[in-house]
């Protein structure tokens, strides 16, 4: 279906809105009445300029307060709407959003509004213009969709419809029964769609609105649901978003359009309105990339961690480093200065990288060119919206390109084979997100590599909040943290990185860390008398722990975690993970103390 994007989605002047939505690929726009007024351009130069840009304007709006009113005062609304009616005949566009009426002047009496409404779709009809009614969740007395239909339906105007817009009609119930009455609307009386999705909150509904409301798939609404409904009841107007957003007003126009037009596309495919290609989901982590300017500590602490350098890069500088199923690059010619070392790209265990890269390319996702230098096998990558370069890998697997024969292989006599290190594994990796970058991220994640995201949760750092939300795989095998660091955005800590190592013994992994010369993140004592009240260990258990800064959790199915930290090398750090039984978190419960000693 056409889609578009209301300008107050979007931070900026119209210009930059009209040019950001089309760039991202929209086919139109609604032109948000503050946006006009605001615009030096008059309407036909804004006609001309979306023109230009291959965008339709396909909605004017809103016009608010209209019907039900006193006569005297509909009066003088119908000459208002006059002047609107101009204004949208001369945007080139055919059909003006009017609002329910919010005002204490309006009556609750459904024939008075019907009635106003016909008189103000006549005059419309004498501007080629339609008028499309959309009951507000905070409107006076017609807040429901149902109602708003049963008051079109009552003036049987060709030039009057319903808009309908997906948070009023689910931010007040998305129960089956709450969307049946849309079946009861003609399709060609449905004139306009609006979406919006929104985060489960327990708030006033008018600001939950203004502040709150997020692109379709990054809230808790039925959106799908609710687009099928309408689809099914013959609409064929656009899908248009239409969200008011306290991050999105502030945050780069060009990259929330992106975000946006791939909510749309991912929407389309979960209504079953339009096929992508099917996700492909990572089985595991091939590797993680680390671009270093300043390569001593990043390397000493491979190292120290039991990692040897077993490869070569052919044609780049770049080194492979290796430990049980756990690979680090460290690429040389990347750093920069100022970070010193950081995470720039992971490598995506994947059963069919080709396949994966189509589905990343049919959401937006930027491709990389592809590394061709000496031998180099060429490998399918995208940009993550944090910038990460995603490669999507098939690790020493016949039949397809295998990224490691690029390394050749070195032996670094002095240090121990890899077989005898205490790491099995990647975990998981987290990545600190730019903070107009998070719902983005995880729509992006979740769609482009078919991942589910768990619960969002907050973590008290001692300046702050963080705010983390992990993916993964349903088996576990693949896992993906990202991190919303409060601000001041300038610190390095708020941009931390991490790479989580896996171990079956972290008692055995942590002293050899130690004894290889590497600190680990000291853990105060108040930590283990509160985990001595709550659990009970095995004797000398919890003074090993605090020995070593080892944390610990359980969750509700008895499932164990056990986890230390390294030190931090410009952006990154390493954690040491250890799971038992089903443990599917991350040690939340323990991120205070842990943010507490990374800042001390
Ligand atoms: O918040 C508002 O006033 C407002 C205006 C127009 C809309 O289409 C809408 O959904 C909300
Ligand atoms: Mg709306």
């Amino acid at each position: 279906m056409r889609k578009s994007i209301a300008t107050v989605c979007l931070s900026g002047s119209l210009t930059e809105k009209l040019t950001a939505a089309a760039r991202a690929g929209f086919d139109g726009v609604e032109i948000f009445e503050n946006d006009l007024l605001a615009s030096p351009l008059s309407p036909e130069e804004i006609r001309a300029r979306a023109a230009d840009l291959g965008l339709t304007i396909d909605l004017y709006q809103p016009m608010r307060d209209v019907e039900a009113v006193p006569e005297e005062v509909f009066v003088r609304n119908l000459r208002r709407a006059a002047r609107k009616f101009d204004v949208v005949r001369r945007l080139g566009a055919d059909t003006l959003l009017v609002c329910s009426n919010v005002s204490p002047q309006a009556v609750d009496d459904d024939a008075l509004a019907a009635g106003q409404l016909g008189r103000l779709a006549d005059l419309a009809e004498e501007f080629g213009i339609r008028v499309a009614y959309e009951a507000l969740a905070w409107g006076r007395h017609v807040s429901t969709y149902d109602h708003a239909w049963r008051i079109v339906e009552q003036a049987g105007h060709p030039a009057l419809g319903v808009c309908l817009d997906s948070f009023h009609i689910l931010s007040r119930g998305s129960e089956p029964k709450d969307l049946e009455g849309i079946a009861a609307i003609p399709g060609e009386k449905i004139f306009f769609l609006q979406l919006a999705d929104a985060p489960l909150m327990a708030m006033d509904v008018f600001q939950w609105s203004r502040h709150y409301r997020c692109f379709p798939g990054q809230g808790g609404l039925d959106v799908t649901s609710l687009v099928r409904h309408v689809v099914n009841a013959g609409y064929r107007g656009p899908l248009s978003l239409e969200v008011f957003n306290d991050v999105f007003r502030q945050a780069d126009a060009g990259s929330t359009a992106v975000d946006a037009l791939r909510s749309l596309i991912a929407l389309e495919e979960s209504a079953g309105i339009s096929t992508l290609p099917a996700p492909v989901v990572p089985s595991g982590i091939a590797f993680a990339e680390l671009a270093t300017a300043d390569p001593q500590p990043v390397t000493e602490l491979l190292a120290r961690l039991g990692f040897r350098r077993t490869g070569r890069h052919t044609g780049k500088p770049v080194e492979l480093w290796e430990q049980g199923e756990a690979r680090i690059l460290l690429n040389h010619g990347t750093g920069t200065r100022s970070e010193g070392t950081a995470l720039t790209a992971i490598g995506l265990e994947t059963p069919d990288p080709g396949a994966a890269a189509h589905r990343a390319e049919s959401l937006l996702a930027p491709v990389l060119p592809r590394r061709h230098s000496g031998h180099d096998v060429p490998l399918d990558a995208v940009a993550a919206p944090d910038g990460t370069e995603l490669f999507f890998c098939a690790t020493r697997r016949p039949g397809h390109a295998d990224w490691i024969s690029d390394f050749t292989a070195t032996v670094h006599p002095r240090q121990p084979p890899s077989r005898d290190g205490a790491i099995t594994g990647i975990d998981h990796v987290a990545l600190t997100q730019p903070w107009h970058h998070f719902d983005e991220a995880v729509l992006f994640h979740r769609t482009v590599l078919g991942l589910r995201p768990h619960e969002s949760v907050d973590l008290a750092d001692p300046y702050g909040l963080f705010r983390s939300r992990a993916l993964s795989d349903d088996s576990g095998a693949f896992r993906l943290v990202l991190n919303l660091a409060p601000s001041p955005a300038a610190e390095v800590r708020t941009r931390a990185q991490h790479i989580a190592l896996a171990t079956d013994d972290i008692v055995k992994a942590a002293r050899r860390i130690r004894a290889a010369g590497a600190e680990l993140l000291k853990i105060p004592a108040n930590y283990y008398e509160d985990l001595d009240a709550k659990y009970a260990f095995a004797p000398g258990e919890l003074d090993t722990y605090r020995e070593l800064g080892i944390l610990y959790d359980r969750d509700e199915s008895g499932g164990e975690f056990r986890h230390c930290y390294t030190a931090t090398v410009g952006r990154v750090f390493f954690e040491i993970v250890q799971r038992t039984g089903d443990y599917g978190g991350y040690g939340a419960a323990n991120a205070p103390v842990r943010l507490a000693a990374q800042r001390r």
